[in-house]
């Protein structure tokens, strides 16, 4: 065994993965280690992944890059929330938005709202930031100051935290969308000018070792290259872990189904049209189509099951969607491969991106994956004796935050109130993961909350969950029965202070177009 530190990383692949692995651990790790990233001039990016988490935020702080900075070079634009339309029955719609859920008297509002709510919306009711989204505000006033949602930017106890040590801890109030051509780009430049040795070339083979770790790789016009610990970030082909190393990959597909999409990407006046401060996920009848609002265009595409459609019949569905600004745009027609790898780190490599596991993007929770696995590869760095209680460590929090997003979004499936094709008819009897059913049962008589949702950390707080319940409409929800017995003078009272902060803020807040129109004066 090596008496060395592991000092010498080499990364394949030059997509998101790739590259926020690259300028996260230059920047994390400096001269301590050398960093090489190999990216194939000739295949591809996937050329989609354009919504986020909030918790991306904290990556870009922790590169020191300000939002005036990067924002405007990858066309970036606020996301407040999803808005889901048309997933309980046509014309109808819900967001599920960034903000704390509010509490009176120990219970959630949402409780509150299903005893006597005072319409039949819970998000405007209860969320501040569902009323800013039907408004189309931004969150922040032109001189770039944000609204007051009970977040101290910058606040000293919460900088340096990881997202799960964040948890629960505060609630940013937005995420971002952006182009990920763009951010790749960009930090393609931060991750070289600090050192990052960059080579387009293609990994033809990968050699292992007696013990099946990986010796080199070995590129097509580069020769070897050797490395201690390599990265596959290769997308759907995971060339290192799956491929070479044979890690098998288990799939989702038994509860999640779909496994195709097709996507646009279509150049928009958006001084004329507005931008939407949201992520749209509109249902369809087998499947569901994202719209993502950037700067100078939308992202589109439709997510469906190839057993109950065709992709002509979806290339055909989403360019009428869209109409007829995208009657000149190529699309992309993509295969999905949806679950995780058993492992993500084995020996000497470790998988991070769309080489490691994947979830149809309904969640906007790819880019979330990569965070997180870069944060935990840091924290189980190895040391020179590879201490393999580490990779445990790290695959089986891996192996959670998937798991506990697949939980998550098969809610969103058992909830839909759709039945109005075979498509959403199938969803109410599919398979659900080891102890959903028994969750759901819960949550029939006792809203979603940290005790009764999937036990570890997985990025997503109960009133998200709650959110999608109360949303999607199938399942029956009702308010905690003591509820009934208690005085809802105090709930009333901070809904009537959510309707007025809301009128307040729509009142006094710029357009989501004009924010950025202006900060794009300002940079
Ligand atoms: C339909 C769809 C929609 C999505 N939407 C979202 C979203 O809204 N939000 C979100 O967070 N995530 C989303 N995602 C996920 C997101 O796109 C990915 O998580 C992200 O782009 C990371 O991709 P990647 O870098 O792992 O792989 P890729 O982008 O596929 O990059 C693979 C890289 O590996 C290189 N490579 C492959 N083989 C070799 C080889 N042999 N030698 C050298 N190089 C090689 C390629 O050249 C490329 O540079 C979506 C995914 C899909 C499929
Ligand atoms: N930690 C995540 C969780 C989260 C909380 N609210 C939302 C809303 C949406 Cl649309 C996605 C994700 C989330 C985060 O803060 O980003």
């Amino acid at each position: 065994m090596s008496t060395k530190n592991p000092d010498r990383v080499v990364i394949v692949g030059g997509g998101t993965a790739g590259w926020m692995t690259a300028s996260y651990l230059k920047k994390a790790f400096g001269d301590k280690i050398s960093v090489t990233l190999v990216e194939s001039g000739k295949i591809g990016t996937i050329g989609v992944g354009e919504a986020t988490f909030s918790d991306i935020r904290h990556f870009f702080e922790f590169l020191d890059l300000k939002e005036e900075e990067w924002m405007p070079a990858c066309n970036a634009t606020y996301k407040l929330a999803v808005r889901f339309q048309d997933w309980r029955r046509k014309g109808h719609h819900f967001y599920h938005p960034f903000e704390q859920m509010p509490t009176v008297n120990g219970f959630p509002l949402t409780d509150w709202w299903l005893q006597d709510g005072p319409t039949d919306r819970f998000d405007t009711d209860c969320f501040v930031m569902a009323n800013l989204c039907d408004a189309g505000r931004s969150p922040r006033f032109l001189d770039g100051s944000l609204i007051d949602q009970g977040f101290a930017e910058g606040a000293k106890e919460l900088s340096g935290l990881t997202m799960s040590e964040h948890q629960g801890k505060t609630q940013f109030p937005y995420a971002y969308h952006f182009e990920a051509a763009l951010l790749a780009k960009y930090l393609t430049k931060y991750s070289t000018d600090r050192g990052v040795h960059h080579i387009i070339d293609e990994v033809q083979d990968v050699r292992l070792d007696e013990r099946g770790w990986i010796d080199h790789i070995v590129t097509k016009d580069h020769g070897s290259l050797e490395g201690d610990l390599f990265v596959d970030c290769t997308g759907f082909r995971g060339v290192l872990l799956n491929k070479a190393l044979e890690v098998p990959f288990i799939s989702y597909q038994d509860t999640l189904p779909n496994d195709s999409a097709v996507a646009l990407q279509v150049p928009l006046d958006m001084e004329k049209r507005g931008i939407n401060p949201y992520t749209q996920a509109t249902a369809q009848d087998a499947g569901w189509i994202w719209t993502i609002p950037l700067f100078g265009r939308i992202g589109t595409g439709y997510v469906y099951a190839k057993d109950y459609l065709s992709p002509e019949e979806a290339e055909r569905t989403l360019r009428e969607f869209v109409g007829p600004e995208a009657a000149e745009v190529e699309a992309n027609h993509i295969r999905m491969r949806i679950g995780r790898s058993e492992q993500s780190w084995k020996n000497n490599c470790v998988a991070i991106g769309l080489a490691s596991g994947f979830v149809e993007p309904l969640e906007s929770t790819g880019i979330f994956f990569i965070h997180h696995a870069i944060e935990q590869m840091v924290k189980h760095f190895p040391a020179a004796d590879w201490s393999p209680e580490l990779r445990k460590s790290y695959n089986s929090s891996i192996a959670n935050v998937m798991d506990g997003v697949r939980e998550f979004l098969v809610l969103h499936y058992q909830g839909a109130g759709r039945d109005d094709t075979q498509y959403w008819k199938d969803t109410k009897t599919r398979a659900v993961p080891d102890g959903l059913a028994e969750r759901l049962e819960r949550w029939k008589v006792q809203l979603p909350d940290s005790e009764n949702v999937f036990p570890y950390y997985h990025g997503l707080p109960p009133y998200s969950y709650m959110c999608i319940l109360l949303g999607t409409g199938a399942i029956p929800a009702r308010a905690t029965p003591s509820l009934g017995m208690s005085d809802t003078a105090a709930a009333h009272k901070e809904f009537a202070a959510i309707r007025d902060k809301s009128r307040h803020l729509i009142e006094t807040l710029p357009s989501t177009y004009e924010y950025f129109a202006s900060m794009r004066e300002r940079s």
